[in-house]
């Protein structure tokens, strides 16, 4: 996918892109309505008997477009239970009478329709769906065909991804434009079906900055030359692992290694945790002393660390780490108790990385997990600015966010990555990477692809999201790593920035 078309636009920058297009001249009504009707002809070609829902907004206009376009050689049928609101759709409700189609308020009054196509809501959607308007969805949702949603499944808030108290899953969604990141965080993914970007083709000087994109990886920077020894690939230390939950600090300690890094030492909070047997390699040692790690190395603090009073001294003089640093699980939960270290992870020169997950999320801002979840983004945006950091916020539809609010968003993953331990495995994963010279911003964007992308590997080969346990996702993370590394030698001598 070209970078310009994963670029992600917000709410207020995408209406100052649509009048300046129409300042321009530009109908993106028109184009999107002739895409749409290509769209079908090309995936469900004639004859057809197609059901177009319309709504009272613009989305309801591209759907009178695309019908009107397609009534000579499909049995069109258009059920829109309000009129038009938006002058443009009310001209192309003219135009679709015009044509000679027809227009019908009682869903159940048509004929069974081969195709549903979902014009009722689109980006537009501004509040819950009432009783009333949830029970059409039902009636929707009840029609045994196959679905197209235009733009975003109506119901599903195109922004936060969350279902506004209904919404109807779909086969395909097409993206109007650009992206829209509720397709894919939240809810988004479990309604949307396979997205594709309409572009509209849109002139590239009327396309305004992204606020955000599509993550996509780029390991080819990690291609090994063959002079090289495991002092290259940089040193990583676990912290964590305190009495009861050394599994966590072995997990992230193995994701390092199997990602890469050229060593790794735990440093266990229990001194009763001295080897692994399953992976010897492994180094484990008490932590005796902060002042005992190299500057140049990377450290990852919180996989079993607990929230003791050592544990809280441990990540006071950590946060003090010159070299790279990540911070996990209860390191998160002890910065969210406490303001002082806030302070010092916001004054660090070099920036840290934050994995929470959304319950740690809402402890570092304060706030309910289901207010994290309802707007992710801005939940992320918020702990990026807040904390100085490069925050990721695990969970269906990974986001990534720096503090200059940038944003990327993950399209892959599933359901098979909910299992106990996966986290420990992308903070040892993202130190890897760390350790082997990425800079902050590519490492936990490239780990993050790598473990999403390994959860939809398992997913294709078990046929189902069940039984990847975390230390399963390590070797099938590691054969996508390795496929990755292609390219030129030449690219090794000149190496571009990851993103
Ligand atoms: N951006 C672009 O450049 C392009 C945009 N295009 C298309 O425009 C679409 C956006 O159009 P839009 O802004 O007119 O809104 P849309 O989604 O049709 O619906 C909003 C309507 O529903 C209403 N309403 C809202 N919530 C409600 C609720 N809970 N319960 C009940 N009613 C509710 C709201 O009215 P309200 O009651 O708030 O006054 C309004 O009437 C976009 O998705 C894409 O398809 C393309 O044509 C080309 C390029
Ligand atoms: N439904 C899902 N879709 C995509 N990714 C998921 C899903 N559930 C969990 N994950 C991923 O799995 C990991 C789980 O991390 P976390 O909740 O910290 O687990 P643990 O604390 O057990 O190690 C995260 O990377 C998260 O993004
Ligand atoms: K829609």
């Amino acid at each position: 996918m070209p970078a310009n078309e994963r670029a992600l636009i917000d709410a207020t920058a995408l209406r100052q892109w649509e009048q300046q297009a129409a300042q321009a001249g530009l109908d993106l009504m028109a184009r999107a309505g002739a895409a749409i009707a290509h769209w079908l002809r090309l995936h469900y070609p004639p004859p057809r008997r197609l059901l177009f829902a319309a709504g009272s907004g613009n989305n309801g206009g591209d759907a009178l477009i695309a019908a009107r376009l397609l009534l000579s050689d499909y049995a069109v049928s258009v059920w829109q239970p309000q009129p038009p609101a938006t002058a443009a759709a009310q001209a192309a409700e003219q135009q679709y009478l015009a044509a000679g189609g027809r227009l019908d308020s009682t869903l159940s009054a048509l004929p069974p329709a081969e195709l549903l196509i979902d014009g009722l809501f689109g980006a537009g959607l501004n509040r819950p769906l009432d009783a009333g308007w949830q029970a059409q969805i039902a009636a929707l949702d009840a029609l045994p065909c196959p679905r197209v949603a235009l733009d975003v499944p109506s119901g599903l808030d195109a922004w936060r991804g969350c279902v506004q108290g209904a919404a109807l899953p779909v086969d395909h969604t097409l993206a109007l434009l650009c992206h829209k990141p509720g397709l894919f965080t939240a809810d988004g993914r479990d309604y949307s079906g396979r997205v594709e970007l309409l572009t509209l083709d849109c002139p590239p000087a009327l396309v305004p900055a992204a606020q955000g994109e599509l993550l996509a990886a780029n390991l080819a920077p990690l291609r090994r030359r063959h002079n090289s020894n495991k002092g290259s690939f940089g040193s990583v230390s676990i912290i964590g692992g305190c009495a009861g939950m050394g599994g966590a600090a072995l997990l992230a300690g193995r994701a390092a290694l199997a990602l890469g890094a050229g060593k790794v030492r735990i440093h266990s909070l229990d001194a009763r945790l001295s080897l692994d047997p399953l992976w010897p390699e492994l180094m484990i040692a008490p932590l005796g002393n902060t002042s005992s790690l190299a500057a140049d190395e990377v450290v990852a603090i919180g996989p079993g660390l607990g929230q003791s009073p050592q544990a809280h001294r441990i990540l006071a003089s950590v946060l003090a780490h010159p070299g790279a640093l990540l911070l996990d699980a209860d390191a998160l939960n002890l910065l969210a108790g406490d303001p002082a270290l806030q302070q010092q992870l916001r004054q660090r020169p070099r920036p840290a990385v934050i994995t929470p997950h959304p319950a740690e999320a809402a402890r570092l801002l304060a706030c309910s997990t289901t207010t994290v979840q309802q707007d992710r983004l801005a939940a992320v945006r918020r702990l990026a600015a807040k904390l100085g950091v490069i925050a990721v916020l695990k969970g269906a539809g990974s986001l990534l966010c720096g503090p200059d609010g940038y944003y990327r968003l993950c399209t892959a993953g599933n359901a098979a990555l909910a299992s106990a331990g996966q986290g420990d495995i992308l903070s040892g994963s993202i130190a890897a990477l760390l350790a082997q010279g990425q800079d902050e911003t590519s490492a936990a964007g490239n780990a993050v692809w790598l473990h999403a992308s390994a959860g939809d590997r398992y997913l294709a080969d078990a046929g189902g999201p069940i039984g990847l346990r975390a230390s399963s996702t390590l070797p099938l993370m590691q054969q996508l790593l390795n496929r990755q590394l292609t390219g030129s030698i030449h690219d090794l001598h000149h190496r571009k920035p990851p993103f």
